[in-house]
């Protein structure tokens, strides 16, 4: 989880060519939105879905909502003009909070990025996230994550892109995703060890929300600190599934307040009902409670 701790359970795609779907943004339970501009978009289409785009978020109305622009890819004739457009957008106060850079390679791909973004005078506030959806990316995760040490890469969030990866791969997409499981994990690592969030990619059923639901508890029990979506319907469940429950965030609470009591003051190891907790886990629950207050500003 990112110091800023923004809640990014439920992060929902939509063509950046669809007005009704920008429309439809501004009410939707999500935590955030990826307006994307990359493959949702013709050839032919782009130059409209950008200024569409530009429009949307000068007309504002995203609420809490995190507004994520996924731009075209830096080895495409697009991606100079996308950024150019949202660097200018947002240093005017109406532009996204972040730009997504699809098919990142290496982190020198997030160098390039941040030196054009310096120089096209975007705020330092506009941040960059990259997808992890190339064989090499994988292999690459921990020194793409890593370079959000360099403030100059913008890195805030790694983003799965898991039809990518089947694609490149040849691996198939399968309820549990054990073909995928070891790259899933390796990217939590990699977040981690960068400091920053990670999101899992997306469910193609968007009409099957049990499997859906199932593959939120698995990504949430990878460490991810949300997903990606496609359709409105998946909002629901994908908050449930990575909201710390009720019961997790009392016992948590409980857990700070006997080791913040001056008689536990020089203890590092504590029992509770036959429990064994040291300090990492009052870390651990004061990150839960950090979580749970957030989501509940955010409401
Ligand atoms: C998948 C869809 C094309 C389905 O669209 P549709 O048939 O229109 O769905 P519904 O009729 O069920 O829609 C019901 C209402 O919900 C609105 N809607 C639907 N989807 C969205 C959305 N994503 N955002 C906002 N609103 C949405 C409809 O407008 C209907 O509203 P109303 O008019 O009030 O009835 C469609 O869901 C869709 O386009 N989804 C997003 C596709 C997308 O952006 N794909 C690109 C990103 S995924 C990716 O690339 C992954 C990654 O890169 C990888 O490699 O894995
Ligand atoms: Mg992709």
């Amino acid at each position: 989880m990112s110091p800023a701790l923004r809640p990014r359970r439920s992060v929902l795609y939509m063509p950046g060519a669809n007005a009704r779907a920008l429309e439809k943004a501004r009410s939707l339970d999500c935590d955030g939105v990826i307006i994307d501009l990359e493959d949702a978009v013709a050839p032919d289409a782009k130059a409209g879905a950008r200024a569409l785009v530009a429009e949307a978020l000068a007309a504002g109305g995203f609420g809490h909502r995190e507004v994520v622009v996924r731009v075209n890819g830096a080895d495409t004739p697009w991606f100079e003009d996308d950024l150019a457009a949202f660097a200018a957008t947002a240093a005017t106060g109406a532009g996204p909070d972040a730009v997504l850079i699809p098919k990142v390679a290496d982190p020198e791909t997030l160098r390039v990025t941040g030196r054009r973004l310096d120089g096209l005078g975007a705020p330092v506030g506009l941040k960059v996230w990259a997808m992890i959806e190339t064989p090499l990316a994988v292999l690459k995760a921990g020194e793409i994550a890593l370079a959000a040490r360099d403030p100059l890469s913008r890195l805030a969030v790694l983003v799965l892109g898991t039809n990518d990866l089947s694609k490149e791969t040849g691996a198939r997409i399968v309820p549990g995703r054990a073909p995928m499981q070891a790259w899933l994990s390796l990217c939590v690592l990699a977040a981690r060890a960068g400091g920053v969030d990670v999101l899992d990619g997306v469910w193609n059923g968007f009409r099957d929300l049990e499997g859906f639901a199932r593959e939120c508890v698995e990504a949430a029990d990878l460490g991810f600190d949300g997903k990606t979506l496609i359709h409105p319907t998946q909002i629901e469940p994908c908050n449930a599934a990575f909201s710390p429950p009720e019961k997790e965030v009392d016992e948590a609470r409980m857990l700070i307040e006997v080791f913040d009591r001056p008689e536990n003051a020089a203890k590092g190891v504590l029992q509770i009902e036959g429990r064994m907790f040291e300090r990492m886990h009052a870390d651990i629950a004061r990150k839960t409670v950090a979580l749970a207050e957030a989501i509940a500003a955010r409401n």
